[in-house]
């Protein structure tokens, strides 16, 4: 169970302010949705909860029950799901499996079969991710990070190049999967985030230009 308190965060490229004096409190369990236009900072700020894009000020205070967590050890328990994630193209959907849960555990009593059979891509077992379709890519990012034992879930535009039976699917995985964890949800689209219990619009943390 993994709460998160974040003080006064901001982000910064070069002289271009992201966001400013954020303050966030998410409680275990938490589902919050980041929203906001193209370009304003939903994908920056879930790489700086990821640690892997730090925030420029502020503190990310984590706390995995009563086990205090760095910035820089955050990574270890959260998995994401993002359009600019590379898949290794080379790799067949089984030779992946094997790959990334060698560095992550896996969900309780979920083995490699369970797992293609609940991304729906029994056929593709031993198909070479090169030859997936765009929506099979993105059914194979969800089901890495829903199928990893992880109690942050990091979701950048969940349902891209998702059909609909492929939306409703995203929305079953969270229900069946996601219920007991801490899930952030970037994106624009309300179908995507309409089981969040708390919203966060980064255009409203954008510092406004000194006139
Ligand atoms: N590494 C970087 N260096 C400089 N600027 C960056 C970098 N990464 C992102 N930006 C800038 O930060 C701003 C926010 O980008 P970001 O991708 O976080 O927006 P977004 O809200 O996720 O957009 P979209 O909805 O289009 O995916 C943009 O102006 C972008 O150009």
């Amino acid at each position: 169970m993994l709460e998160i308190r974040l003080t006064n965060v901001a982000k910064r490229f070069q002289y271009d302010w992201i966001f400013r004096n954020l303050d966030l409190h998410v409680k275990p369990k938490d589902k919050i949705a980041i929203t906001g236009s193209n370009g304003s900072g939903k994908s920056t700020f879930l790489k700086c909860l990821a640690g892997t894009n730090p925030f420029t000020e502020g503190k990310a205070s984590y706390l995995l029950g009563q086990q205090e967590i760095t910035e820089n050890e955050i990574y270890q328990h959260l998995a994401i799901s993002a359009p600019y994630m590379e898949l290794p193209e080379e790799f067949s959907l089984l030779e992946l499996l094997k790959f990334h849960f060698n560095f992550k555990s896996a969900h309780p009593g979920m083995g490699f079969d369970e797992m293609i059979k609940a991304m729906y891509l029994e056929e593709a077992t031993h198909k070479q991710l090169s030859f997936f379709s765009s929506g099979m890519k993105q059914r194979v990012k969800l089901g890495l990070c829903f199928f990893s034992n992880a109690p942050l879930l990091l979701l950048d535009e969940p349902t891209s190049n998702l059909d609909s039976k492929g939306s409703e699917w995203y929305k079953d995985l969270v229900q069946q999967y996601g219920h007991d964890r801490t899930v952030f949800v970037a994106s624009n689209s309300p179908y995507e985030y309409d089981f969040c219990n708390q919203q966060l619009h980064i255009e409203d943390y954008k510092l406004k230009k000194q006139l």
